[in-house]
């Protein structure tokens, strides 16, 4: 009987190599992604110059049309009151003058609302354009990042890193050129025109403004806590309703769904706690610092009609008081907006350090430079009997694999492999077995360099792996695990993924070799079906057989299979089993076996134990030396 199509429970194909990553890998140390030194602030701000500086087309003129439309809207004043000196009384109306002032008015205005749109949309450009390079950085960072740093990092957050992060720092690019830039070009204009008008006046203005600030600074304070309390709890309740949702099945089996209500309704409850508070104090800002502003005007006022009736402190006209008013309230406002922007900047700074925490992390160790990395040499598989379109081109390669004294560790503090011996001749079955966390899966996270071996070493064809490139390297195996990796697409492209040349012949091919047809074909559209993320309403069954058949296209040389240890129909176990010994056909295997009735038939049994191999042989060898396999075997039928 063949083990491969006996009894077992089946493998899963995830990826072939290249698109693939390893199964165990959720096992993940708490990562934390931060530079030993933070980048301080002018670093952080160098920085994002960078990103700035290829648009510096957009940037200048930005700036320069936000300058100009500034001097033109702090000219409107001057203007106004100019005519309104035309102005005197009944019957005493300067036309004549009053006429190309309106004109001008109308000019000025029109030249800076044109240049306020200029300024906006070369800010937006500018802007969109630093999002998309850095997203561009990030999103390339972590292709070229080890799996190992990928493990030890909480996905979420580096997901978080390349949207959220370059989406805050979007903004406070966004709203610091649009706000900061002409806030303070308005501050230091109208101050300037203020001065020119009346001195004492401007020293009035510039002394209580500060009250404003302080203000809306008090407020802000307190605001903030309750608007971070509230993210912080948006943040806990978003991870609990996915928790909810993605973990459904689990929730209705054990009852749980009313301890989750309970924890959904307290939290629910200190979100709106936190957010209505949140919400009170922020609405007081506005108000508080309008107030304030409106005695600002008010004291202006007063004093402007002191210095237009008695010429004391110093003599204006009615005009004159218009033109001062309108600037004292131009002046006050951009400082309610620069606070703004500046806690906006905080975040965007915030955000900046860890996406560059991210960009600076250090990435996979270069290939070897003493030589070239090895190209992965074309494979014409000897013993493989299948179609010639799935077999490559000839070479004298063969998938001889050895592990020669290999010794690993994920931390210093904890030896995990140790002298791994391992010879599998081309077209061998070796099937990995041992108690779980002895180590099965992080050999063939060293065979693929998803690790680097620390002691000996490890030969594929007689050639160190670590002398290949890993994109060549990986490319000549298939790998097979328990948890299946669909997108939401056709079925059509779920197969080619590895193989995106493909035809639909060849995809079709490969669907019926891996005994996929036949589900496929009861498919509403058949290979143009569209299915969801994950494989939406496939069984677990069709999955699997959709990755065997994504596998089968990519024709590896070698094969890595990681047991499923799920369960599915008997009949659909069947198909796939025997869409697996199709697959293995001729092909060097690793079966990291969960279930040992599956591997019975291997042609080497390696048993592992705390990193070490204790026992190897075949089924009937280990059976009758009556060691640790004989009795993890004994176990499971018994179990079985
Ligand atoms: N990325 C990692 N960082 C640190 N430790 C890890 C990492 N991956 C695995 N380990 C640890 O290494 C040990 C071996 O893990 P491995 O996944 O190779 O075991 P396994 O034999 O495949 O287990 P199982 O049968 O449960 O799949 C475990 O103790 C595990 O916690």
């Amino acid at each position: 009987m063949n083990p491969y199509t006996s009894t077992g429970s089946v493998s899963t194909v995830t990826s072939n190599i290249a698109g693939g990553s390893s199964s165990k890998n959720n096992v993940r140390a708490a990562g934390v992604l931060a530079p030993a030194v933070p980048l301080t602030t002018k670093q952080v701000t160098r920085r994002l110059m960078a990103y700035v500086r290829p648009h510096a087309a957009s940037f200048a003129t930005s700036f320069v049309s936000a300058g100009l439309s500034v001097v033109l809207q702090l000219y409107v004043p001057i203007v106004v009151g100019r005519a309104i000196d035309l102005i005197i009384g009944m019957g005493r109306v300067d036309f004549a003058a009053l006429a190309p002032l309106l004109v001008q008015l109308a000019l000025v205005v029109l030249a800076a609302s044109a240049l306020q749109w200029v300024q906006g949309y070369c800010v937006n450009l500018l802007t969109y354009r630093c999002v998309r390079d850095m997203r561009v950085d990030a999103s390339e960072k972590i292709g070229r990042m080890p799996v190992s740093f990928i493990d030890a990092h909480p996905h979420g957050d580096l997901i978080s890193r390349v949207v959220n992060d370059v989406d805050q720092i979007g903004d406070g690019l966004l709203q610091g050129f649009n706000q900061l830039f002409t806030g303070v070009v308005t501050i230091v204009g109208t101050l300037l025109f203020m001065l020119s008008i009346s001195v004492p006046m401007a020293v009035v203005v510039v002394l209580v403004t500060p009250l404003s600030i302080m203000a809306a600074t008090l407020i802000a304070k307190f605001s903030n806590k309750s608007f971070a309390a509230q993210q912080r709890i948006q943040g806990q309740l978003g991870a609990h309703i996915e928790e909810y949702v993605g973990s459904q099945r689990l929730v209705s089996t054990f009852c749980y769904g009313d301890r989750a209500q309970e924890r959904f309704d307290t939290m629910n409850g200190e979100l709106y706690t936190a957010g209505e508070r949140a919400q009170f104090l922020s609405s007081l800002s506005n108000p508080g610092t309008r107030f304030i502003n409106n005695l600002i005007y008010a004291a202006v006022a007063v004093i402007g009609c002191m210095c237009v009736i008695t010429g004391w402190p110093a003599p204006l006209t009615v005009g004159g008081v218009q033109t001062f008013l309108s600037y004292a309230n131009q002046y006050t406002k951009p400082f309610n907006e620069v606070t703004n922007v500046i806690t906006q900047l905080q975040t965007a700074y915030a955000s900046a350090r860890r996406l560059f925490a991210l960009l600076d992390a250090d990435e996979e160790s270069p290939e070897k430079a003493d030589r070239e990395a090895l190209a992965a040499p074309a494979v014409q598989l000897a013993e493989f009997a299948g179609p010639a379109e799935f077999a490559g081109p000839a070479s004298s390669a063969r998938g001889e694999v050895v592990f020669d004294h290999v010794n690993f560790s994920y931390t210093l503090e904890r030896p995990l492999l140790q002298d791994i011996c391992i010879h599998a001749a081309p077209g061998q079955r070796i099937a990995l077995v041992g108690p779980t966390g002895c180590g099965k899966t992080t050999l063939i996270n060293l065979l693929l360099r998803f690790y680097d071996v620390q002691g000996g070493r490890i030969e594929l064809d007689g050639v160190d792996i670590a002398s290949y490139a890993r994109a060549d390297l990986r490319s000549r195996f298939g790998m097979v695990l328990q948890d299946t990796w669909l997108f939401e697409g056709t079925v059509h492209d779920n197969i080619a993924y590895g193989r995106p040349g493909a035809t639909r012949e060849q995809v079709e091919r490969a669907a019926v070799r891996a005994h996929a047809d036949g589900f496929i074909s009861a498919l509403p559209r058949g290979f143009d079906t569209v299915i969801g993320e994950g494989g939406g309403t496939l069984s677990q069954g069709q999955r699997q057989l959709l990755c065997i058949a994504r596998v089968m296209l990519c024709d590896p040389e070698i094969l890595l299979l990681d047991e499923a240890t799920s369960s599915i129909d008997t009949r659909t176990e069947a198909q796939v089993q025997a869409a697996f010994d199709e697959l293995m056909h001729g092909r060097t295997s690793f079966v990291v076996a969960h279930r040992l009735s599956t591997i019975r038939e291997a042609d080497r049994i390696l048993v592992m134990r705390d990193g070490r191999i204790i026992e190897r042989g075949t089924h009937e060898q280990l059976l009758s030396q009556g060691g640790f396999y004989a009795e993890l075997y004994n176990s499971q039928w018994v179990d079985e």
